[in-house]
């Protein structure tokens, strides 16, 4: 039975998706937005819209009078599914300590492994379910979510199964990627451990059918690019598209590797050169920018605009993880704008179309545009503007999933189907 899920009216400034050029919005203002069985079937002037579906027959009408009214945020690089406090190694960092230099000490990823190790699945469930409450206060309506800090068979598969749960139980679309490569275990050789992703991990995750990406640490002192190869190979005979952690720390061969393997996304890019960014626009790959780890590492920035200007998708993703604990698409948006140079339009789609591009999403997601999932924010304030500026602020309001409200006055209010 097609239902009318909802009609959200009168929008100061309703930000439909990327205008005909790419880098500006196209808008509407006193704009109007149905939805019907969870997908968009009219947006326009609220004069219009409301005419075909009067928001009295709507299971939910918004009156959003002098607010924006935005796709929902999406977020397609994040380290959600973790266990454990590492807030002393943001103090150490501050005191001058480096990333490698706590990873080499055993901290870092591999502490968060030995947390998740130790961990059984209901904490980790209720971890996950906490960060995606916070999430999507903050307007992140689809999320991506890597494993890798199990780094073995047993718990890579556990933390994928928790995330199937999450999704199942959580509105927030959780969208899972196998990442057994994202560390070396403690004591164990790097190729003798890609051996073991190739031959073992990567034929279980396979077999249960619980990844959607596979993705691979690219990194000096990680994985080499011969063992990157190995793992995302593998990874895509078994049906999982390749995703690359690239150029972060230092520069070498992850961005040409995932042009050559025609990989979703290439991110981090801090250390890209512009012959690795015309290689991702031929191959049609879409770069993946995470400020939050910049700001957090104390390091310089992606050229963002060196990207767009190559005429690729530039998104943006929080990284949120044990070492960028910022949930808000928002806040990273601030830092595109501030750090980066990105238009505040820019920004928008950046977090919305193009971080959908990132996850392969073709069906309109990260848009309002007809037929696109009824997926949108009601902001607490007049334009999209307010986002990048109100940093450190939560201007989201309500969000609407499939059309049905999951959060209003920037709170949860869904009916949770239960872990
Ligand atoms: N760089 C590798 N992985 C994560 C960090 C994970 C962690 O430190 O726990 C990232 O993308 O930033
Ligand atoms: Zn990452």
């Amino acid at each position: 039975m097609t239902g009318l899920d909802a009609v959200v009216h009168g929008a100061n400034e309703l930000v439909v998706g990327p205008d005909e050029r790419g880098r500006g919005l196209e808008t509407v203002s006193d704009g109007a937005l149905a939805v019907v069985d969870g997908s968009v079937a009219a947006v326009g002037p609220t004069e219009e819209v409301t005419r075909e579906y009067p928001p009295e027959n709507a299971a939910t009408a918004v009156d959003a009078s002098g607010r924006a009214v935005l796709p929902g945020f999406v977020d397609p690089h994040t380290h959600a599914l973790f266990a454990g406090d590492r807030s002393d190694e943001f103090a150490a960092k501050l005191r001058g300590k480096s990333y490698q230099d706590i990873l080499a000490e055993g901290g870092g990823i591999l502490r968060t492994v030995r947390a998740v190790r130790e961990a059984d699945d209901e904490t980790l469930l209720s971890n996950l379910l906490g960060h995606l409450d916070t999430m999507l206060a903050h307007g992140t309506t689809t999320v991506e979510v890597k494993s890798g800090y199990g780094l073995d068979t047993e718990t890579e598969l556990r933390m994928l199964r928790v995330a199937e749960r999450a999704d199942d139980a959580h509105p927030v679309d959780v969208v899972p990627t196998f990442m057994g490569a994202h560390a070396v275990p403690e004591g164990r050789d790097a190729d003798e451990y890609v051996d073991e992703v190739v031959d073992e991990q990567i034929p279980a995750v396979e077999s249960q059918g619980i990844a959607e990406f596979c993705d691979v640490f690219c990194e000096e002192g990680v994985f080499s690019v011969a063992q990157s190869r190995r793992v995302l190979d593998a990874g895509r005979e078994a049906g999982l598209t390749p995703k690359v952690h690239a150029e972060e720390l230092a520069h070498l061969g992850g961005t040409q590797l995932a042009a050559e393997l025609g990989a979703a996304s290439a991110d981090h890019l801090l250390h890209a050169t512009d012959d690795d960014i015309a290689a991702l626009v031929e191959a049609g790959v879409t770069p993946v920018l995470l400020p939050g780890t910049a700001f957090g590492l104390g390091a310089e920035y992606a050229d963002a605009e060196a990207f767009l200007d190559a005429g690729a998708p530039a998104a943006v993703a929080t990284d949120f993880n044990p070492n960028c604990h910022s949930h808000s698409v928002g806040f990273a948006l601030s830092l595109s704008c501030v750090e980066m140079g990105l238009t505040p339009a820019e920004a928008l789609i950046a977090g919305t179309r193009n971080a959908a591009l990132a996850l392969d999403r073709t069906d309109g997601l990260g848009t309002l545009r007809a037929g696109a999932p009824g997926d949108a924010l009601v902001l607490d304030a007049p334009t999209h503007v307010h986002v990048p500026y109100q940093y450190g602020t939560n201007v989201v309001d309500t969000v609407l999933k499939g059309g049905a409200v999951v959060a209003e006055s920037g709170t949860p209010t869904y009916q949770s189907s239960g872990p």
